[in-house]
């Protein structure tokens, strides 16, 4: 059993259990379900912005501990000055120490695009992302069948979010492509053996259909890895530990967008 298989048959029952607290009706009569989504395709392909996606991650299985003191509010205020396109929230609370209401508290200081980080496995998980004030969220292919993926492109873009589907290899992007979603990421750290390299992105570059605004996930850490996927024409770039590791996120943040 993998990591990814634990955290998907973890997050199976946990789902199960969220929804005896809370039901859908609940969760469409929470006040932010009806605020408009911010685009995020517009925010992070415009050229005139970073493309930059700052994540607010305390801890993941491959790394542990990362951040266990930064306050989420003070970071994602920070992010937001610092000109990141987006931001990326961690809300799973088992392997990744987030929660939802993390993405609140960053939804209350920052007006960026918000990514829900999760492993959606459940229709339910959509509608509770709209009900906390998320613009886009997450699909990973290989937590997925490709007729689930594109069931759950279609709810979420229903609900006026965007969808940013997460692919590893090429085997994955062509079976889960689908019209109803707005961004490919390339994952360069493989969510089964956690082997992180940013030569994935460059081999699947070309491979993803231009209408999809191009994301690098992951071991992100310096400007000419930027210089170089931009080449590859990624757009977005999305960096958790890179600022997470600092005592100062923001500041790492405000660093970073500096340089570019
Ligand atoms: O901390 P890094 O190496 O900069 O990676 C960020 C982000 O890509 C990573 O957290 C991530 C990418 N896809 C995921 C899926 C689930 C959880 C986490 C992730």
């Amino acid at each position: 059993m993998t990591i990814l298989d634990k955290i998907v048959a973890h997050k199976k029952i946990e789902v199960a259990a969220r929804k005896e607290i809370l039901t859908v009706a609940d969760l469409q009569s929470r006040p932010l379900f009806d605020k408009e989504p911010v685009s995020a395709k517009s925010w992070i392909g415009s050229p005139t912005k970073s493309g930059i996606i700052a994540e607010f991650k305390r801890q993941s299985p491959s790394k542990g501990l990362i951040n266990g003191t930064a306050k989420v509010s003070d970071v994602a205020e920070g992010y937001f000055k610092a000109g990141a396109s987006a931001m990326s929230v961690l809300t799973d609370q088992e392997f990744f120490g987030g929660t939802v209401d993390d993405l609140l508290a960053a939804r209350s200081v920052s007006p960026v695009p918000i990514i829900r980080k999760d492993f959606i496995v459940d229709e339910y998980q959509i509608i509770e992302a709209k009900s906390i004030g998320a613009d886009f969220i997450l699909l990973i292919a290989s937590c997925l069948t490709p007729a689930e993926s594109k069931k759950y492109a279609a709810v979420a873009r229903n609900l006026g979010m965007q969808v940013l589907l997460e692919v590893h290899n090429e085997e994955e992007l062509n079976a889960h492509v689908d019209p109803c979603m707005d961004l490919i990421g390339v994952n360069n750290r493989n969510l089964k053996t956690f082997e992180v390299s940013i030569e994935t992105s460059k081999a699947l570059a070309d491979k993803i259909p231009n209408e999809f605004v191009k994301v690098s996930e992951s071991g992100i850490s310096n400007i000419e890895n930027i210089k170089e996927l931009k080449t590859y024409g990624y757009k977005g770039f999305l960096i958790g530990e890179n600022f997470m590791k600092t005592e100062n996120p923001a500041k790492a943040a405000i660093d970073f967008i500096g340089q570019l």
